[in-house]
């Protein structure tokens, strides 16, 4: 048994027989009338009108057989819905597609089958209208005709019932939508209008008549312009002849309208052209929305904006005064500022043009400020010196001797002190500060430091020193300087346990060489004279230059004083008779020289003394010069 297979429309037809509602149905007075036909017509055993559902072929109509429906698989009408024209089977028995059907083998023992589908109008095969007989027998072409008209009758109910369902659902679709219609038309939020093309009322939905405070009835007695502010009545008159050309679909104008009581109504009127079904103008749509409340929201916002742009010029205008009061101040502290600044500059061109060290050092002993001076003193940048420790900067051996006056000045006490500094300053060579430190007004804040360099003023002092001690033709000791040590050595005699001796040297014929070869060659010979005593003698004893060419030796701790005095002298004489030219001019040098000696533990006049030397060179002289006298 071949079973029928699907349709390629299956699912379209399962759609319409399911639209339609046919199955399962009650019988259909017309369909059995052609089913009766078709019986009386064929003379056959039985007649069906067969729709085929998804599992079975359902009978419509059926004469001649008890059964209502059957299994599709088995069905002849399952293969009927597949062919393009009728399907007629003459012995089925001999049929390989349905000789062991149990429709044939079984009841109703079916031998032949003519069948013809039914179509809907979209051409989906429903079912079909067929014969069935259980003897062969002929079938001619007419009767195929008649098949045909027959199933056309079938059909053209068919078609009628899917005319009557479309209608069907066309009006339900109909009635919804305008069940739709009237209930947008009635609730919907904005007031809603159809209004002819004088702009007479045609329908109006509730919301325009509560915004307007007319009833429907008194609406539709009057045109829209009725209801218009007089100022308003031609907001929309240059639009109108747009819309109406096809210019533009709709338009939208805001407008006051006129309430029943007089008052006034904010709108926009939004309207768009209906046309009939000839493109001729019918109508309008107009939907009027209240927008009273924004307009009164604008005013209330236009009234605001114009405070707020009042106020916004007032506080601009302060703003201008106290930007132009900034200004003035911002130029004059600009002024202070450069004045400041020509100050400092001033006092640092001041500090670095003082040849002095100025420097201020807070509390934690950090320089603050050194002027270029200072720095140079030191041989570091002057950006170098600020921040940096003063410990480390003059390092430790010199900061060891000016912590105690850093103590002090910190702790509010002004001090001053004198310093050597070692060769790391200026120059490498080092020198001598005067110091003051003052401290700042609150010592808390540190201390100023000026240094002065005394170095000269130091070596000038040692020199003032030297002069004032020292004969400046000879380099010797003079009279001043040789007193003191007298002063000193008799002092001390008196406790002493050694002799002391003083010599007076005069050189003899002196005023000869003055006269021969001129004061400078004297002077020469006094300076030759001094450094042959000086260099004749321990460096312990104290040779000086009194006067002219008079000179003095201080002789200490002798031990046999008369041997070694009279050994001194004679040494001495030799040494001056041992030279013969002084610059090439022939010389002959000799001193006359008195001796006085101090005796240990007694004491001792220094003038007693020096008198007593100067009388015995006195008898030196008187003796012949060129001999010492032991006074
Ligand atoms: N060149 C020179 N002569 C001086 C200086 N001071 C003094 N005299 C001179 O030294 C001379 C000293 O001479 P006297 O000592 O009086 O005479 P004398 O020629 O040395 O004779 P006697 O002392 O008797 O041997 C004087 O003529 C002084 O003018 C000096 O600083 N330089």
């Amino acid at each position: 048994m071949l079973v029928p297979q699907q349709a390629v429309d299956e699912q379209a037809r399962l759609a319409i027989l399911a639209s339609l509602g046919i199955l399962d149905s009650p019988r259909i007075e017309e369909i059995d009338r052609i089913t009766r036909m078709a019986a009386r017509q064929f003379q056959a055993k039985a007649v069906v009108v067969s729709l085929i559902d998804a599992e079975r072929q359902w009978f419509l109509s059926h004469t001649g057989i008890d059964i209502n429906q059957s299994p599709r698989d088995t069905s002849f009408c399952g293969h009927t819905i597949l062919e393009s024209g009728p399907l007629v089977v003459r012995d089925a028995r001999l049929d390989l597609r349905f000789h062991d059907n149990p429709l044939v083998t079984g009841a109703p023992h079916i031998v032949f089958y003519a069948g013809c589908a039914l179509h809907s109008q979209q051409g989906v095969a429903l079912g079909a209208l067929c014969l069935i007989d259980d003897r062969t027998r002929e079938w001619s072409e007419e009767d195929g005709q008649t098949l045909l008209d027959m199933t056309a009758l079938v059909q053209s109910y068919i078609f009628h019932l899917e005319n009557r369902q479309y209608t069907a659902r066309v009006e339900d679709n109909l009635a919804k939508s305008e069940a739709l219609f009237e209930q947008t038309f009635a609730h919907a939020a904005v007031g809603f209008s159809l209004v002819g093309l004088d702009w007479r009322w045609l329908r109006i939905n509730p919301q325009v008549c509560n915004m307007l405070g007319y009833g429907e009835y008194q609406l539709r007695s009057c045109l829209l312009h009725d209801v218009t502010h007089p100022e308003d009545l031609y907001a929309e008159n240059i639009l109108i002849p747009r819309l109406l050309s096809g210019e533009i679909n709709s338009f939208s104008v805001e407008k006051l309208l006129q309430r029943s009581n007089g008052s006034t109504l904010w709108v926009t009127l939004t309207a768009s052209l209906v046309r009939n079904a000839t493109g001729e103008a019918h109508h309008y749509i107009v939907v009027i929305s209240d927008i009273t409340e924004r307009k009164n929201i604008e005013q209330t916002l236009y009234s605001l904006q114009g405070d707020l742009e009042r106020r916004v010029a007032a506080r601009t205008n302060e703003l201008q005064v106290a930007m132009d009061q900034l200004h003035q101040e911002i130029a004059q502290r600009l002024n202070r500022e450069r004045e400041l600044t020509e100050s400092k500059n001033r006092l640092r061109a001041i500090t670095d043009n003082i040849p002095a060290l100025i420097c201020h050092v807070d509390a934690n002993e950090e320089y603050i400020f050194v002027n270029h001076f200072h720095a140079s003193w030191y041989g570091v940048a002057e950006d170098k010196v600020r921040g940096r420790q003063v410990k480390d900067l003059v390092g430790h051996e010199t900061y060891q001797q000016i912590e105690p006056y850093i103590r002090q000045v910190l702790q509010g006490v002004a001090v001053s002190y004198d310093i050597e500094l070692p060769g790391y300053s200026r120059n490498g060579k080092g020198g001598v500060l005067h110091t003051t430190l003052i401290p700042c007004d609150d010592s808390g804040h540190g201390y100023y430091g000026l240094s002065t360099d005394i170095s000269e003023i130091k070596e000038l002092q040692a020199q003032l020193e030297f002069e004032a001690n020292h004969d400046s033709l000879t380099g010797l000791p003079n009279r001043r300087a040789f007193q003191q040590s007298l002063i000193y050595a008799a002092r001390q005699q008196e406790k002493a346990d050694k002799d002391i001796a003083l010599l007076f040297l005069d050189i003899d014929n002196f005023k000869a060489y003055n006269d021969t070869y001129g004061h400078e060659f004297g002077d020469l010979i006094l300076k030759f004279f001094g450094h042959t005593l000086r260099d004749n003698l321990r460096s312990q004893d104290v040779v000086a230059r009194l006067a002219g060419d008079e000179f003095t030796v201080l002789l200490g701790h002798l031990v046999n004083t008369e041997s070694d005095v009279s050994r001194i002298c004679i040494s001495l004489m030799n040494a001056f008779r041992s030279v013969e030219h002084v610059s090439g001019v022939p010389v002959s040098l000799s001193a006359s020289i008195g001796v006085a000696v101090g005796r240990a533990r007694q004491p001792l006049l220094p003038d007693t003394l020096m008198a007593r030397a100067d009388a015995a060179m006195y008898r030196a002289k008187q003796s012949g010069k060129g001999r010492y006298y032991l006074g």
